[in-house]
């Protein structure tokens, strides 16, 4: 297999959303969970996604993870590493996006990297350096609750700096419109000037495939599915890959009993949790108990194992913010996610053994602790439920074939979970 693009995500969401993105674009993708073993059997692909879920853990840990997916991605054959980050730049000041593109920029011998969230096909938008979330900045937008990460700083430039040992540069979008011989020219200015890193304005998607050409002549990039949507038109452009190379998965059906979890607190997934009560058995998780110890899981086990047999349930710990910031204030911030997400792991392993064959999951954390927990080695791409989310089908996975959805927290529109089951049949 020589690639010709290798990603790594900092979490699975953000691969399989990424995942979505590259072969709707024409190329063949497999998404995988950490580095492939050997004896993994993958098909014939262009471009691999590999899932880290490095988004929240220390900074130091997550460069390590990063450096050697990308060792392993160069070793087979991959001239550009794109470096899949959340849409909405979801981070600390601590990390982890500043140190991993630190890190990768060292190892590819760039002397600039470009940066961008961009993905105007779910809202997200950059101008002068500042994201927007539809229409309102970065920091009014419902991330400025995010239980893990809130956004508070709309100014990417201030937020990168904050995280990076390189200034921080800015290509805003009168430069992009200029066309890629433009942006080249300014980045050889910035680059001479100290700047190791520039984040780069993008508002259209033709504003994309320009920065993809340009970031094609780089070893490393960083940004979200936009960003990969350029990369990916540059290279069907290049002819390196064959355009409408990607083969959907196959239909085939998989059948077994649905359900739903949802780990994810932001508002639309609150929302999608609200209708799908109208069409589905809901079970809200008590997060308190949750944290308390493993009955409430096995409450909500009981509970999902009498109504599978009838149709799809949803078990959610969502809760509003005013309730997260409770609840972490009780028990901290860390320690509140882990437990929960474990705990949602827990109740994905027993509805698999309770004949669950297809699993919706909304979360990005949430989504990796029960992928993690499942042992699922890797994904292939279906249809697309909503923009950033396909279906996945496990490869790799020993025993029963199963379908998976892992949805954004931020993603889909309000009926995304039936939208979700009705094609993962
Ligand atoms: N009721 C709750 N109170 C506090 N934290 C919660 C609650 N429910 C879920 N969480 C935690 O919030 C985090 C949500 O993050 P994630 O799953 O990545 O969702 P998103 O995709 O919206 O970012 C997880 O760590 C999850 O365990
Ligand atoms: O780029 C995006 O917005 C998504 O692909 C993504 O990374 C999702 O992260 P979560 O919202 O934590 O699921």
């Amino acid at each position: 297999m020589t690639l010709a693009l290798g990603c790594i995500a900092d979490d699975y969401t953000g691969a399989s959303d990424l995942a979505n993105t590259l072969t709707r674009c024409g190329l063949r993708t497999v998404q995988t969970i950490g580095i492939p073993a050997d004896d993994l059997q993958l098909p014939e692909v262009d471009a691999v996604v590999v899932s880290l879920k490095s988004r929240s853990i220390a900074a130091s840990k997550a460069v390590e993870k990063s450096r050697a997916a990308e060792k392993w991605m160069r070793s087979r054959g991959a001239d550009h590493v794109l470096f899949k980050i959340c849409s909405t730049f979801d981070s600390t000041d601590a990390g982890n996006i500043g140190p991993v593109m630190d890190a990768l920029r060292i190892d590819s011998g760039d002397s600039i990297v470009l940066v961008t969230p961009a993905f105007p096909e779910t809202g997200r938008t950059v101008y002068q350096g500042n994201l927007f979330v539809g229409a309102v900045p970065l920091n009014e937008s419902p991330l400025k609750d995010h239980p893990l990460n809130p956004m508070h700083d709309s100014n990417l430039v201030r937020v990168l700096a904050r995280q990076s040992v390189t200034n921080i540069g800015l290509v805003d979008l009168g430069v992009v419109a200029c066309g890629a011989d433009v942006v080249r020219t300014h980045l050889d200015g910035l680059s001479e000037n100290g700047f190791g890193a520039a984040i780069i304005d993008a508002v259209f998607a033709s504003d994309l495939e320009t920065i993809g050409a340009v970031a094609l002549g780089h070893r490393v990039s960083v940004g979200a599915s936009g960003m990969g949507l350029g990369l990916a038109r540059a290279l069907v452009a290049s002819g390196r890959v064959k355009a409408n190379a990607a083969t959907s998965i196959k239909d085939t059906p998989v059948g077994g009993a649905a359900a739903c979890l949802a780990g994810s607190c932001s508002q639309a997934t609150l929302q999608q949790i609200a209708r799908a009560e109208q069409v589905m058995p809901v079970l809200h998780l008590d997060p308190e108990q949750v944290i308390a110890g493993g009955a409430e899981v096995q409450r909500a086990l009981g509970w999902a194992k009498e109504r599978l047999g009838k149709g799809p349930v949803l078990i959610a710990s969502s809760s509003t913010p005013d309730q997260v910031t409770a609840l972490q204030k009780r028990h901290g911030r860390d320690a509140a996610g882990h437990a929960i997400e474990q705990a949602m792991a827990d109740l994905a392993e027993g509805l698999v053994r309770a004949g669950v064959q297809r699993l919706v999951v909304a979360g990005g954390e949430t989504s990796g602790a029960v992928v993690d927990r499942l042992g699922i080695p890797g994904f292939l791409v279906g249809a697309e439920i909503a923009a950033g989310v396909p279906v996945l089908r496990a490869v790799g996975a020993a025993e029963r074939q199963m379908l998976l959805a892992l949805k954004s927290g931020n993603f889909g529109g309000p009926a995304f979970f039936e939208d979700a089951l009705g094609l993962m049949t």
